[in-house]
């Protein structure tokens, strides 16, 4: 039976070959065209998921120039189509530059019905994939603004954030460089009685230890040579906010002590003051460092660890969150390419393995910036593994037997869904297709845990 939700539209102007283009692939919802100007009608009013046209159009079917005319013209009316265009048999230099255009693929004629229906098949596989993706991204994914995931683990850390949120207690974040520590501090202070109140956030390894009293604590007029004027720290500036110590394992020992003193008393002096100044505050202080380690080291004071560590949150570096890596590549793309005029940009299939074969030593901030990058380098609409500046993920030659790939590929999807739908089985099984009972054969096979 046809699939009415999958419209594909044939651009062809030899009758016969419409005729049987229609006929081979009737289980589509097929629409057909002879000329540009057709086409484009039939696109507008069926909107297709996927297009095939031959380069050669009328009024000069020997010609490529109006297939490429349309090609460009598909593309800039709805990018997210799949258009996978028919070419010569010795015409790879136009399917290239058709690829390069933004075309899904290229096929040539003659044709084997069944090769260019596998083609097509996986068109709309990868456009509704991205439409999926596109949906997933839209939705708020976490309870914290500006933070994606779908990753147990960092779902967890959301929802502990939200309790911390209205406590008073101080929290230490603790993880990887770029992995979002400061997303998740401005979290937990929009989330808190505070949110009203100024977050401030300081990095301590950014500011050169001479002029990190100063900037923490504020000093008074003639405190030192060049104090011009009363000048605020950012302690006092947070009041009644939340201060952010961004590499606190960075604190100088003598800072360390008189962090301390403030931690203990919550009140400060200027430099060059006398008067004690109150100050309320909620600290949320984060690192790069295992603290554990600088304390035996005598590089920081245990007391204050334990001061600032009322609670440590541990985050998990990207490459430990299921599926995020390419959940938050996708949002990126759409963000770049939205900010760069350059809609309907897509992750090609190639780039999508390379984003989850990569280790992302460089967390979120590395994937930001490599997709930053690609938006602006790629050619056409899709990014490819090179624009990424990643290797291409090689084929696995060490699977030895059919079944050895099939239960491979069964326990990546699997994993990936369950990860996706935050472990509902009954979701995940609609996702893939599956009933309930034989996705718990499988979570059992592959000795998968249901939870996380
Ligand atoms: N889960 C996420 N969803 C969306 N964007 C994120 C996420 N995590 C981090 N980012 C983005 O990645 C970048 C790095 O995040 P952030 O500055 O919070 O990391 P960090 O752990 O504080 O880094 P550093 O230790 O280097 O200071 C920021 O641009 C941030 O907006």
């Amino acid at each position: 039976m046809a699939d009415k939700q999958r419209t594909l539209l044939i651009v062809e102007d030899d009758p016969a070959l419409q005729k049987q283009m229609r006929w081979a692939f009737d289980g589509f919802e097929t629409v057909v065209a002879g000329d540009r100007e057709s086409a484009i009608t039939q696109l507008r009013r069926y909107e297709p998921a996927v297009v095939t046209m031959d380069l050669g159009l009328p009024p000069a079917p020997d010609d490529i120039t109006e297939g490429f005319r349309l090609l460009g013209e598909v593309l800039a009316l709805a990018p997210d189509t799949k258009v996978i265009v028919l070419t010569g048999q010795h015409d790879r230099e136009n399917a290239v530059k058709a690829v390069g255009m933004g075309a899904y693929d290229f096929f040539a004629k003659p044709f084997e019905p069944d090769m260019l229906a596998l083609t097509i098949e996986r068109a709309f596989r990868m456009y509704d994939l991205q439409a999926e993706n596109v949906r997933l991204a839209a939705m708020q994914t976490s309870p914290l603004a500006g933070l994606l995931t779908r990753d147990p683990g960092m779902l967890k850390i959301c929802r502990t954030i939200e309790k911390l949120a209205s406590a008073s207690v101080t929290v230490a974040l603790l993880g990887e460089s770029g992995t979002g520590k400061e997303v998740l501090a401005r979290g937990l202070h929009a989330l808190s009685p505070r949110a009203t109140e100024r977050f401030i956030a300081i990095n301590c390894a950014a500011i050169p230890d001479a002029l990190l009293e100063s900037e923490l604590f504020g000093y008074e007029k003639g405190a030192f040579t060049g104090a011009v004027k009363q000048t605020l720290g950012k302690i006092e500036t947070a009041n009644r906010g939340t201060l952010f110590l961004d590499e606190i394992g960075d604190l100088p020992m003598p800072l360390q002590a008189k962090l301390l003193r403030f931690l203990q008393e919550r009140v400060i002096e200027r430099i060059g003051g006398r008067e004690e100044i109150p100050v309320d505050v909620r600290i949320v202080c984060a690192t790069h460092r295992d603290l554990k380690t600088q304390i035996s080291e005598g590089l920081f004071r245990e007391d204050l660890y334990y001061r600032l560590a009322e609670i440590v949150v541990d985050i998990p570096p990207l490459r430990q969150r299921q599926g995020d890596a390419v959940l938050l590549a996708h949002a990126f793309v759409q963000r770049f390419s939205r900010e760069n005029g350059r809609a309907g940009l897509a992750l090609s299939d190639d780039a999508v393995s390379a984003i989850e074969a990569h280790a992302w030593p460089g967390n979120v901030r590395e994937l930001e910036n490599c997709l930053k990058r690609a938006v602006i380098m790629a050619d056409g609409n899709r990014i490819t593994a090179d624009d990424l500046g990643l290797n291409p993920v090689e084929d696995e030659v060490e699977m030895l037997n059919l079944r050895q790939v099939r239960d491979e590929a069964e326990r990546r999807a699997v994993l990936r869904v369950m990860a996706r739908t935050n472990g509902n089985v009954a979701r995940a099984a609609e996702i893939l297709g599956i009933s309930r009972p034989s996705l718990y054969d499988l979570i059992n096979r592959f000795g998968l845990k249901k939870e996380n």
